[in-house]
């Protein structure tokens, strides 16, 4: 959970910790994203100012986002968002839409915006950190334009992996976690979709000169390699 302070100043030079934590309040998403976020030591004095980090992390189904973003959470704190596992989660546990969702995932669709960004709006407001992977989020335009409208921002950084197809489906018809979207046929449409929806979401971010197009193929420490610097490049915006 996040808080902001009425000053910020007055909260970084002031010593009289009660007063700074009668005048916070719990930031919602969008003032999240626009806000500096107070963080506070453990003698409960106020410690310091962060600034959110949200990494979206793109590519086609089997490119290894979750594999590589496991790492990056490994190395660098950063609190995991998958869209997909979110929304897996949602029909596991009877969410309302719970049966809309698994049809839609099992043709290889897109989700309805609202019913995503809710849930990634949930998760992150839950969550005691600043600093965001957002895994297989936007899949299409239609959902970039969603959430940014939502969160008034756009992400500091967006990471591609680049991943031939055959590579692709040779690794999600291996994957193994029982997916009801892992089957030949599926993963045909998936790729449809990809190529028609989510291209466009990469497109518009290379424009913004947000895009960093990683070499999805080698062995996962390798492909860290490529990835690692682009989050030591920006240590100082996200610790
Ligand atoms: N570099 C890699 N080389 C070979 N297999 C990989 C590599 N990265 C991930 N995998 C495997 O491929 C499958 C898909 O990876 P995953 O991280 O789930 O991809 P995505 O989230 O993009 O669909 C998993 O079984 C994973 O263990
Ligand atoms: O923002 C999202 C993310 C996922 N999905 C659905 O969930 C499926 C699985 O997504 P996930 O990211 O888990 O698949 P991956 O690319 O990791 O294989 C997708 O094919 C979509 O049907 C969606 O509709 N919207
Ligand atoms: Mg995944």
């Amino acid at each position: 959970m996040w808080w902001r302070v009425a000053s910020s100043r007055f909260a970084l030079t002031s010593s009289r910790s009660s007063s700074v934590h009668q005048a916070a309040y719990r930031l919602n998403f969008r003032e999240f994203f626009t806000t500096e976020i107070l963080t506070w030591a453990k003698d409960g004095r106020p410690s310091t100012v962060k600034t959110p980090f949200v990494a979206f992390v793109l590519g086609g189904p089997g490119s290894g986002k979750g594999t590589q973003c496991t790492k990056i959470v490994e190395t660098f704190g950063f609190t995991h968002l998958s869209a997909g596992d979110l929304l897996r989660h949602a029909i596991s546990s009877n969410y309302e839409n719970s049966a809309m969702i698994l049809d839609t995932i099992k043709e290889g669709k897109i989700v309805p915006s609202e019913v995503t960004v809710k849930l990634i709006q949930r998760a992150i407001e839950s969550s005691d950190n600043y600093k965001f992977l957002i895994d297989g989020f936007p899949r299409s335009e239609e959902n970039r334009i969603a959430f940014e409208k939502i969160i008034g921002a756009e992400p500091n950084i967006v990471l591609f992996f680049d991943c031939p197809e055959e590579e692709m489906v040779k690794r999600v018809l291996s994957r193994n976690e029982g997916r009801v979207d892992d089957n030949i046929d599926t993963i045909k449409k998936r790729l449809k979709v990809f190529a028609a929806l989510n291209l466009p979401v990469i497109k518009h971010y290379s424009e913004r000169g947000k895009v960093h197009k990683i070499n999805a193929v080698g062995t996962v420490d390798d492909i860290f390699e490529q990835v690692r610097p682009l989050f030591t490049a920006n240590e100082k915006e996200i610790e």
